[in-house]
């Protein structure tokens, strides 16, 4: 320990923009954390991220090596670097919980597998702890990383491709209407529609300042209107704008590609009324949109299901459950019963024997035994594996029949899964 603290400086701040720039600690963060993901270190790249850092109320911790080598980066510029911040995320029934996100996690190659990952992470989920804070999440870069740290992917989503030469057709057609606007004109509609979609979807985390920018076609490392962005809005029958989507036009050889770049639905009218929009436009070879429900109404409605094709499914949103108390509390239950859960947790926040029980709907969670060792518990298992059925995207029986259960009688686990069915699917459109 003493060590690594003679080798290295860890400091955790706030970013800083003053008139419009941001000051040195902070640009020399965001460089560091743009040379490890491979962007380039354009001066309005850097200032576009610390406005947004400033707009979410980041914070930004780093390692900095006390004596870089002659001839090196800057002593200025972390050799790792951690950036977290409060918003919500939809645990089910509406309820929006406080959640630690973090982002731009980065270790230099030159200075990677010291344990500099371990050491940011450990220390900033135990202050989120301190402060009361009952969930973290993230999204992740690889899979095999963090679940070390008790985080499971809880939300996932898949990347879809349609054809719609042949026929795109709808089983159920909304009664709404979709018309065009401009995408740069749509913030306010825009940030409304997905407030709504947030407080009706399981799963769902609210967004970060410059996700807004890129979905909408604000710019992104340069403040400049991106004009290929389009945007049409779905207009109910009693005319409420119940969602939007924003889309692209890209030429691939000899064929046109739309790709939705966001897509957001305040109703179930909108979802499939957005489709049928983006399903007619004119001189379209190809649909294609990345963060597409894993179970998908749209699929349910195509009058030609095959005219949709999944290309890909991937993890999105890893949830880190923190305080088990508060977050089993706040998410609705889908059927009455009482549980003894047992959750190990090599950090420790989450360890411990805990009573779930769920009477006419209403949950009440209680700590039987803080030292698990001796109490005996309906179900055991490790606090990674109760984040992916937290909300309810992963079925508890399918994580028993991975081994990740351990349970004395298997109706304990039929009782886990009919209880954590979500009460909509569990879906996020948000990357951060
Ligand atoms: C939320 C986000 O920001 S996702 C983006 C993550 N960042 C990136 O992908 C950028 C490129 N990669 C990196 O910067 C680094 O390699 C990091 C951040 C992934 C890892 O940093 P390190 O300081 O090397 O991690 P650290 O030494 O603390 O390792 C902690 C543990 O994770 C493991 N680990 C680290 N990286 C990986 C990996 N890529 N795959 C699997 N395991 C890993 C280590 O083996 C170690 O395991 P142990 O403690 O059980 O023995």
């Amino acid at each position: 320990m003493a060590a690594f603290d003679d080798e290295y400086e860890t400091r955790t701040f706030t970013p800083v923009v003053i008139d419009g720039e941001p000051d040195a600690a902070t640009r020399d963060w965001i460089a560091a954390t743009r040379v490890a993901f491979h962007e380039t270190n354009s001066a309005s790249g850097v200032t576009v991220g610390a406005v947004a850092a400033v707009a979410d109320g980041r914070t930004y911790t780093g390692i900095y090596d006390r004596r870089p080598l002659t001839g090196s980066l800057d002593a200025t510029w972390p050799v790792a670097t951690y950036a977290d911040y409060v918003k919500t995320i939809n645990v089910g029934g509406g309820a929006l919980l406080d959640a630690l996100l973090i982002s731009d996690v980065t270790v230099r190659p030159t200075h990677k597998r010291k344990g500099m990952l371990r050491r940011m992470m450990t220390a900033r989920l135990t202050h989120a702890a301190d402060d009361g804070i009952p969930l973290a999440a993230l999204t992740a870069s690889e899979s095999g990383i963090y679940r070390r740290f008790g985080f499971g992917a809880s939300t996932r989503v898949r990347r879809i491709s349609i054809r719609p030469e042949k026929r795109f057709e709808l089983l159920t057609p909304p009664a709404g209407r979709c018309e065009l606007a401009r995408a740069s004109d749509i913030q306010e509609i825009a940030r409304d529609v997905f407030a709504r979609f947030h407080a009706r979807t399981p799963g769902s985390v609210d967004r970060q300042h410059q996700l807004w920018n890129r979905r909408l076609g604000l710019g992104g490392d340069e403040p400049k209107l991106d004009e290929s962005v389009r945007a049409a809005l779905y207009y109910s029958p009693a005319g409420d704008i119940d969602g939007y989507v924003t889309y692209r036009l890209k030429e691939e050889g000899h064929t046109a590609a739309l790709e939705v770049i966001d897509l957001v639905p305040a109703t179930d009218e909108a979802y499939l009324g957005l489709w049928q929009f983006i399903g007619t436009v004119d001189l379209v070879d190809r649909i294609t949109y990345g963060v597409a429900p894993v179970v998908d109404p749209l699929l349910e409605a195509l009058v030609e299901s095959r005219t949709l094709e999944t290309t890909g499914e991937e993890d999105h949103v890893w949830f880190r459950i923190l305080d088990p108390v508060a977050a089993l509390s706040a998410r609705p239950y889908a059927c009455d019963g009482t549980l003894t859960i047992k959750i190990h947790d090599d950090l420790g926040f989450s360890a411990g024997v805990f009573e779930l029980s769920v009477s006419h709907g209403a949950a009440s969670v209680r700590r039987i035994d803080a030292n698990d060792s001796t109490a005996i518990a309906d179900l055991a298992l490790d606090t990674a594996t109760l984040a992916r059925a937290f909300v309810g995207g992963t079925p508890v029986t399918a994580l028993a029949a991975a081994g990740l259960v351990e349970h004395r009688d298997p109706a304990a686990v039929r009782l886990a899964t009919a209880m954590f069915m979500p009460d909509r699917p569990v879906y996020g459109i948000t990357y951060f």
